[in-house]
């Protein structure tokens, strides 16, 4: 996985590539690895699917009763102190490495959560098999007061440098903007690995394998020829 996260003036832009991987194989080739906390609050995921998937709905059902009891809108600040206590919680065994990212009341903030529980704050981030390639990018072209565009841009910048350079990462782009005035999920915002068209057709020809015989039975016949279990 590619995951980043970067603050630009009036929000912050999070993005993911789409690749899921068991050992050496591709196990989801357009997987979404950007998750819904709160309506200004998102989730980007790296490390064990499930445990990524399961820590971020649950924490965000946590934040909803957090902000129905106090009447507030949730805060980022408070969506990273729950993921962290509760993965330190689980002594890294619930493998979840994520970027936390929102807007809220006291501003806008990006912080990362490592599956152990620790926990950073920063103006730009990257995780995952694909951090350094990501980071690398990042480390060359971020600059201070970005605006929105830009920074879609710097960020779909870095995870293509995953996807091309990790092979824990792959498929296409998916980003995640959040200002004080709305979120947008951009879902396959790029899609560089699209598979082309067959050179020629592979469908065999009708009468390829020959029919040796052919028998018609009643339903009420089939206990004969075939085993039932009935439950
Ligand atoms: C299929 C299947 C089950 C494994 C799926 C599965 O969690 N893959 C993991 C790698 C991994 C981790 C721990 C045990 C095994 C395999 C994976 O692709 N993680 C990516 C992010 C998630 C959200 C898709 B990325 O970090 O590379």
């Amino acid at each position: 996985t590619t995951i980043v996260g970067c603050i630009f003036d009036g929000g912050v832009v999070i993005a993911a590539d789409t690749r899921a991987t068991s050992g050496p194989i591709v196990a989801d080739k357009n997987c979404e690895k950007l998750h819904y906390i709160a309506p200004q609050i998102w989730c980007a995921g790296a490390g064990t699917a499930a445990d990524t998937e399961f820590t971020t709905a649950l924490i965000s059902s946590q934040l909803e009763l957090h902000a129905m009891s106090t009447g507030r809108k949730p805060r980022v600040v408070t969506c990273m102190t729950m993921l962290k206590q509760h993965l330190f919680r689980y002594q890294g065994h619930i493998g979840a490495y994520l970027v936390v990212a929102g807007v809220d009341p006291t501003g806008t903030h990006l912080f990362t959560v490592h599956a152990h529980g620790s926990t950073d704050k920063l103006p730009y981030v990257t995780m995952g098999s694909g951090s350094l390639a990501a980071m690398s990018v990042f480390e060359s072209k971020w600059k201070a007061e970005l605006t929105q565009e830009e920074a879609v841009e710097l960020a779909s910048q870095a995870i293509l440098a995953g996807i091309w350079n990790d092979l824990g990462s792959g498929s296409n782009v998916d980003v995640a903007v959040i200002t004080p005035e709305k979120t947008t999920l951009k879902r396959n915002l790029i899609k560089p690995n699209e598979k082309a068209p067959k050179l020629q057709s592979y469908k065999f020809a009708r009468g390829t394998t020959a029919v040796l015989n052919e028998k018609i039975i009643k339903k009420s016949e089939i206990g004969r020829y075939v085993s039932v279990q009935e439950v």
